[in-house]
């Protein structure tokens, strides 16, 4: 693990730096007999305050990996190899915790998908923001209850007062879902980290959560990262969308153009699956098999109806479009193509 030293770091340039950047990120699995299977390979990532990104992939691209990794928690043994990541300028892996700029919890807040798991069964809603407010913002009992219901007022929880006494399990799961984020915003954190925490809920309460998030973030000075499976969530609630596939970053680009304009095959892919259009789907998925045993360079080119020779020989850089777009392909579809 290597990172740069930043401690002369001045006010203004933390205040100018992304909430979190993570550059080169690189996470392996060491295999016995064989090469480490590199599961995260050098992904960069920005996130500016006020900012909504959207990480989109499919399942086992490593977009939770990517979230312990930021957190410090990569599981099963997997390394993290090399790369840098900073919170506000400052760099913070392989600091000891009391130097770190990052409180876990406090500045980077993670909801994941399953509400009810992350609730103490035996502890009111809210004895449970409480503590953590406490915690966090060292406020007494009685600010900190007084915030307590301010947050379940901001998620919309109706009747917040009375609400503080209810326990987890008579919480709806869009409620228990409103509860987690309203503690997970509770304590300001400088970035919250949705891991697709709207998945499970019903499509109208996944909207209204959505929603909420997005109004929180347009009304402080936190960021959010949005991860999902589902491309359509980041048109409606991302300023900018970055595609993850296999481990690496393929795609990245601001909200409009990447859905005007996607570059990557793979994202039309996406899309396609997404607009359920016959048409786009016998155009990019009908892709004749690589020979048995072709490993090809590049990791989409077995599934990619643009592939050439050069695909399966050399492996594709993440070239610089303009325009905060970046692409991963040798040919990739841009206007007239
Ligand atoms: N214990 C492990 N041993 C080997 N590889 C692992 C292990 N844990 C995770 N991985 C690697 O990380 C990848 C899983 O990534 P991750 O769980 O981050 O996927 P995801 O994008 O979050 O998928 P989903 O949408 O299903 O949540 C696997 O494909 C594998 O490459
Ligand atoms: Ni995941």
């Amino acid at each position: 693990m290597t990172y740069q030293d930043k401690t002369d770091t001045t006010e203004a340039q933390a205040v100018a730096a992304p909430v979190l950047e993570l550059e080169g990120i690189t996470v392996a699995y060491p295999r016995y007999g064989e090469s480490d299977h590199v599961a995260l390979d050098a992904v960069d990532l920005k996130i500016r305050r006020g900012e909504i990104v959207g990480l989109v992939g499919e399942t086992g691209a490593g977009k939770t990996l990517l979230t312990r990794t930021v957190m410090g928690a990569i599981p099963g043994g997997g390394e993290h190899t090399s790369g840098a990541m900073r919170y506000n300028g400052t760099p913070f892996t392989d600091l000891p915790d009391d130097k770190s700029p990052v409180r876990p919890a406090k500045d980077i807040a993670l909801i994941v998908s399953n509400p009810r798991r992350e609730l103490n069964p035996v502890l009111t809603v809210g004895q449970q923001i409480v503590n953590v407010i406490r915690h966090h913002l060292g406020l007494s009992e009685k600010e900190a209850r007084a915030r307590a219901v301010d947050m379940l007022r901001a998620v919309a929880i109706p009747d917040p007062e009375s609400r503080m006494d209810a326990w987890p399990h008579e919480l709806s799961g869009g409620m228990a879902q409103r509860v987690v984020i309203a503690i997970a915003l509770s304590c300001d954190p400088g970035l919250v980290i949705s891991d697709d925490a709207t998945s499970a809920l019903d499509v109208t309460v996944q909207l209204q959560v959505l929603n909420l998030m997005k109004e929180m973030v347009a009304g402080s000075e936190t960021a959010a990262l949005i991860i999902t499976r589902d491309i359509a969530i980041t048109a409606h609630y991302c300023d900018r969308v970055v595609i993850l596939y296999k481990g690496e970053v393929v795609e990245e680009a601001p909200r409009d153009a990447f859905f005007d304009r996607p570059h990557h095959p793979y994202s039309i892919n996406l899309l396609a699956a997404f607009a359920h259009s016959p048409a786009l789907r016998e155009a990019w998925w009908d892709v004749p098999p690589l020979a048995d045993g072709t490993r090809p360079a590049c990791r989409f080119a077995d599934r990619c109806a643009r592939r050439q020779p050069r695909c399966v020989s050399e492996a594709p850089a993440l070239r610089d479009c303009g325009a905060g777009r970046r692409v991963r392909c040798h040919y990739p579809v841009e206007a007239g193509t």
